[in-house]
């Protein structure tokens, strides 16, 4: 069954720009998605239609087999963006907690279930740290986390390691390959403009053309998990790195 269906999707805002345009693309569940293209493509317009956040101008769309705001009502869906958006006087338990706490979940759950995601992203002894005692990594660390607590069976990450120097980011890139091995029923759509991170992570890379956002290219990813840090330097990454690029070419 398809988890996600777009179908001739469109998207025109009320001041007649036109955000994306006839977008067919169906995502099966346990994929790792990632969606690049030049700024303005529409990625982001993506994300508000899956959610429900916005509403398409044409086309079908279904959630789970339901309407967007149906899916997101079954509370299954969770984000990350590039700012972690943190609530910086509240600890890193209370911040991972509140999706819980927002829900009415009983607080020894929501202590187990914080307990359970800050050590699946390393940070269990930071529980009681403020998000401002932390780098840029842990913070985007404990993003993750928060968006983890409550399993979501599609993780919509847009941007996340974008603010990120280099050698954080290919950490951060191994350690959410390895959550979601643990988590292998778990979706993930994830929007990057690198080309490199797009590969590494993905099992396809869906490149969009520049405004009005169409698909240009669907291009898979053939090479088994886990993928190691070799697997950045080998003669196939090279080769779908170039086909990626030269599909955001054109
Ligand atoms: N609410 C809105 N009203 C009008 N135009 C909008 C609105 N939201 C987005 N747009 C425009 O729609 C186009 C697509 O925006 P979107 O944010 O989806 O692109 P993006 O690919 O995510 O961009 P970036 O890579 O820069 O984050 C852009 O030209 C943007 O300016």
């Amino acid at each position: 069954m398809a988890f996600v269906r777009m179908e001739h999707l469109s998207k025109t805002y009320p001041n007649g720009t036109v955000a994306l345009q006839d977008v067919n693309l169906t995502i099966r569940e346990g994929e790792f998605l990632c969606f690049v293209g030049p700024s303005g493509c529409g990625k982001s317009t993506i994300f508000k239609l899956i959610t429900g956040l916005s509403q398409p101008s044409k086309g079908d769309l279904d959630v789970f087999g339901t309407t967007p705001k149906e899916a997101r009502k079954q509370s299954d869906i969770a984000f990350v963006f590039q700012d972690h958006t943190l609530l910086p006087w509240s600890t890193v338990e209370a911040n991972v907690r509140l999706p819980l706490e927002l829900r009415g979940v009983d607080k020894k759950t929501q202590k187990a279930e914080a307990e359970r995601v800050l050590e699946l992203v390393g940070l269990k002894d930071y529980m009681k740290v403020l998000p401002r005692q932390l780098s840029g990594g842990m913070k985007m660390r404990v993003s993750i986390a928060r968006a983890l607590i409550s399993r979501p069976k599609l993780l919509l990450m847009d941007e996340p390691f974008g603010a990120l120097d280099e050698i954080t980011r290919q950490t951060l890139q191994m350690e959410l390959l390895n959550i979601w091995q643990q988590n292998p029923e778990m979706t993930i759509l994830f929007v990057t403009h690198n080309v490199f991170e797009s590969v590494f992570l993905s099992t396809s890379v869906v490149v969009m053309t520049p405004r009005p956002g169409k698909i240009a290219a669907t291009v898979n990813i053939p090479v088994p998990y886990p993928r190691d840090e070799s697997f950045r330097t080998n003669a196939q990454f090279g080769e779908l790195v170039r086909e990626v690029s030269a599909a955001l070419e054109h």
